[in-house]
């Protein structure tokens, strides 16, 4: 893994529960249009990410992906070429933006963000429209779950070919589940999976790594929605607007079988994992 750029590094995260939805979302949406550089800003994925990207080192920490992590999904971008791609988790639009950005060079047609805050997701559309990019993104607000199944169900999407998992931990296995049992996730499928690792997500990486036998016994024992290591600060992270969180509780597809590797990064603030306990991520591709 090469080194951190620390002139690139972002503001420090706050304490646990003060690092977003605090106002700093929208004071983003002023600071990126009233940018002196607006007018090469317009129409520009690339200046887009760079106003975000000024934001947070300047400003305030957002909680995007970053350039580093992001590079390794765009790269993965590139090999697979995905047709259909679907994000879980938007938040201001970072990873929408950077990725839809390359689906469109891959050849791409169709980008979905799903993103439950409504004001998360104004947003997005709105920074999606300064990027140009409005015509292959489409942001799809409401719980992730209850997402899928419309967007499914009303024939819109047919199939996954990359989905980047980055929304609520505990979601990242039953909304996989789901995805498999709607048959959008098949084989040949690729996931990439953020946080898997620091702060960790072990029902995700025990499912995608269990064998078919041990997946069938388990959805032949009801398989209830698992928490066990998850962080609890990750488990309530969005408890004080959304309150408990509700789970899909499809069984999935226990005959797919996933090929896993983890790939070193780092966050956007670049804080040595030792310190803060979530900087140096890891991301998990694997592919059905
Ligand atoms: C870590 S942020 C996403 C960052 C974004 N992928 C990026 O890199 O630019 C997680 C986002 O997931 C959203 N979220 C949490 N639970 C969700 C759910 N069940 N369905 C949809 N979105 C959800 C949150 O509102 C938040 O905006």
């Amino acid at each position: 893994m090469s080194s951190f750029d620390q002139s690139k590094a972002y503001a420090a995260q706050e304490e646990e529960g003060a690092f977003f939805d605090d106002g700093r979302e929208i004071e983003l949406l002023h600071f990126v249009y009233s940018h002196p550089n607006i007018e090469n800003i317009r129409g520009s994925p690339e200046n887009v990410l760079a106003a975000i990207d000024e934001y947070g080192r300047t400003k305030k920490y957002l909680m995007n992906v970053g350039e580093d992590k992001g590079r390794i999904v765009t790269d993965l971008i590139a090999e697979v070429k995905p047709k259909q791609m679907v994000e879980l988790g938007g938040y201001v639009g970072y990873s929408c933006i950077l990725f839809g950005s390359a689906v469109r060079k891959a050849g791409g047609e169709r980008y979905f963000s799903l993103e439950r805050d409504p004001a998360f997701a104004a947003v997005i559309m709105s920074l999606v429209d300064l990027a140009g990019l409005s015509d292959l993104v489409k942001v799809i607000v409401g719980s992730s779950d209850e997402s899928i199944a419309r967007l499914a169900s009303s024939g819109q999407l047919k199939h996954i070919d990359l989905m980047f998992l980055d929304h609520y931990k505990p979601a990242y296995t039953t909304d996989l589940k789901l995805c498999e049992e709607l048959g959008l996730v098949t084989k040949g499928s690729v996931l990439a999976a953020d946080n898997v690792i620091k702060p960790g997500n072990p029902p995700y990486l025990r499912y995608v790594r269990s064998s078919v036998e041990e997946k069938i016994k388990e959805a032949g024992e009801g398989g209830a929605t698992k928490l066990d290591g998850i962080a609890e600060t990750n488990v309530k992270m969005y408890e004080k607007r959304y309150g408990r969180a509700k789970f899909s509780e499809s069984k999935g597809n226990p005959h797919l079988k996933y090929e896993s590797k983890l790939v070193n990064s780092y966050e956007p603030t670049g804080v040595p994992e030792q310190s803060l306990g979530v900087a140096q991520l890891k991301i998990l591709l694997h592919k059905a």
